[in-house]
């Protein structure tokens, strides 16, 4: 009756990485473990709902979302525990399931409440002893442990997900793109990669290193954008005890360390600071650094893969990027196309998406009506593949079965509907809409507006339009 729990998340994970496991092991909660596997909460399908309903980004991590008032079950008094104590913890449980931990809080397994449910509708006979017998031979879960990031009790974090079957597309153009980065893979070259925001830089970073020979080593991320400067140089290089106020006592590895025998991904490379740049260059050249505050040398052997979307050439010549820099990152450069460039991977993906987060969202959606596929197939996607996934699941949740229609398109879609389709039907679409988001929202203009992703103020402007 316990199920062994083969994955749990990490607190620093992603939107995206809990929308997946939750996919992948089809569990409404999902235990929240730190390094070493020890419980520090739980994620459920409702935070992963309202994570999508906030429009958050994919990349968001779950940390805010964690609930940390997880009731747990140690594993050691299950030998004696009667069903009454399981009902009664069951009961107590405001998540639905009980993570089961051991002495050391190491997650070991989960009890959900369907499971006792279907236990007591399928035993009617002599239900106590069938159910202690059950329990009892449920205790040695440990050994049967397989951990998703396993790899993660050595190597924190450090590991790249995706493989090239993960990019999906059946333009030609992405396939002449994959074949050159499969052939850069093998090599320890640098590699830029270049396209706008969500075409899949990261996918193909992730892929790099797993296709590289050195795919058993790290792959450590660094995104020179999201860290604010001034930390910027301890992340990167790494610190010695008391180079600063607030600096751990043992002195902290930086990224670059930890990438040894591995690779390094530069996200936004063109948001990082010309000093830093400056060092990052020394190390390419001479392959050693010295952490903030140490004087010793440190040696590393690490593959750069780096990304932007931003206009490198002109950052030279106003001196805001430094040019031998970047003739050293771009050795092989991919420059991924938007999505508006190959239309053709448009419906492919959304097809994909609507397959992979029924599970997840725990939707029936069927497909995407023929009128909808056309909008979708048109639209300019500023925001490409990201934006795309975020449409479908926003539409999905919309739809919840059958066939997403216009009713349950994002706002920004609309406008491209009307284009194709003309005003009546889309202007009937979010009509629909508004009465939807006031419904569920029993009325309530100020989070029906919030549902509906627009600001109060429009809310008011398409009431008064619509009569409503
Ligand atoms: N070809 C593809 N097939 C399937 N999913 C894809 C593909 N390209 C991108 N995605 C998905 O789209 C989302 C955005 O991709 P990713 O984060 O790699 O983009 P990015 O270019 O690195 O974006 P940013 O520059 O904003 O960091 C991710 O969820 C990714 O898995």
């Amino acid at each position: 009756m316990i199920q062994p729990i083969n994955t749990y998340l990490r607190p620093i994970d992603t939107l995206e990485d809990a929308a997946r496991v939750m996919l992948e092991t089809r569990l409404d909660v999902l235990p929240v473990g730190d390094d070493q596997g020890r419980l520090v909460g739980v994620f459920s399908r409702s935070s992963l709902y309202r994570m999508i309903l906030e429009k958050l980004p994919s990349h968001t991590s779950i940390t805010a979302f964690v609930k940390t008032e997880a009731v747990t079950t140690q594993l050691e008094r299950l030998d004696h525990i009667t069903f009454e104590e399981l009902e009664q913890v069951i009961q107590n449980s405001q998540v639905g399931s009980s993570i089961i931990i051991d002495r050391e809080r190491r997650i070991i397994g989960i009890l959900t409440k369907s499971k006792v449910v279907n236990a007591l509708v399928e035993s009617k006979n002599d239900l106590r002893e069938q159910l202690e017998a059950i329990l009892q031979s449920a205790t040695p879960v440990e050994e049967s442990v397989v951990r998703i990031h396993d790899k993660s009790v050595s190597k924190p974090y450090h590991q790249a997900t995706y493989h090239w079957e993960h990019i999906l597309t059946r333009d030609k153009s992405m396939k002449l793109l994959i074949s050159s980065a499969q052939k850069a893979a093998r090599r320890i070259t640098s590699v830029l990669l270049r396209g706008e925001s969500g075409t899949g830089k990261e996918l193909f970073a992730h892929a790099l290193h797993n296709a590289s020979k050195r795919s058993s080593g790290p792959f450590v991320t660094i995104n020179c954008a999201s860290v604010p400067e001034h930390l910027l140089e301890a992340e990167f290089f790494g610190y010695e005890n008391g180079a600063f106020t607030g600096a751990d006592r043992s002195g902290r590895m930086g990224k670059l360390e930890l990438a040894h025998g591995g690779t390094l991904f530069l996200d936004e490379i063109g948001d990082m600071a010309l000093h830093l740049q400056a060092k990052l260059l020394r190390v390419i050249e001479g392959k050693e650094f010295y952490r903030v505050g140490g004087t010793k040398p440190i040696q590393v052997d690490v593959r750069i893969v780096s990304a932007t979307n931003a206009p490198l050439e002109q950052m030279i010549v106003q001196k805001t990027f430094r040019e031998e820099l970047y003739y050293r990152l771009h050795v092989i450069t991919l420059s991924i196309p938007p999505l508006r460039a190959r239309p053709n991977d448009i419906l492919l993906l959304a097809n994909t998406f609507i397959k992979q987060l029924n599970p997840v969202l725990e939707t029936a959606v069927t497909g995407i009506e023929e009128s909808v596929q056309k909008v979708l197939y048109h639209y300019e996607w500023p925001g490409n593949i990201r934006q795309l996934r975020n449409a479908i699941e926003r539409g999905m949740i919309m739809a919840e079965k059958g066939k997403i229609s216009f009713a349950d398109l994002p706002g920004e879609l609309l406008g491209k509907a009307t284009e194709i389709h003309g005003k009546t039907i889309v202007q009937a679409a979010e009509k629909t809409e508004i009465e939807r988001a006031l419904r569920e929202t029993y009325g309530n203009k100020v989070k029906a507006a919030r549902l509906l992703g627009i600001s109060r103020s429009v809310l008011y402007e398409k009431l008064k339009k619509f009569q409503m």
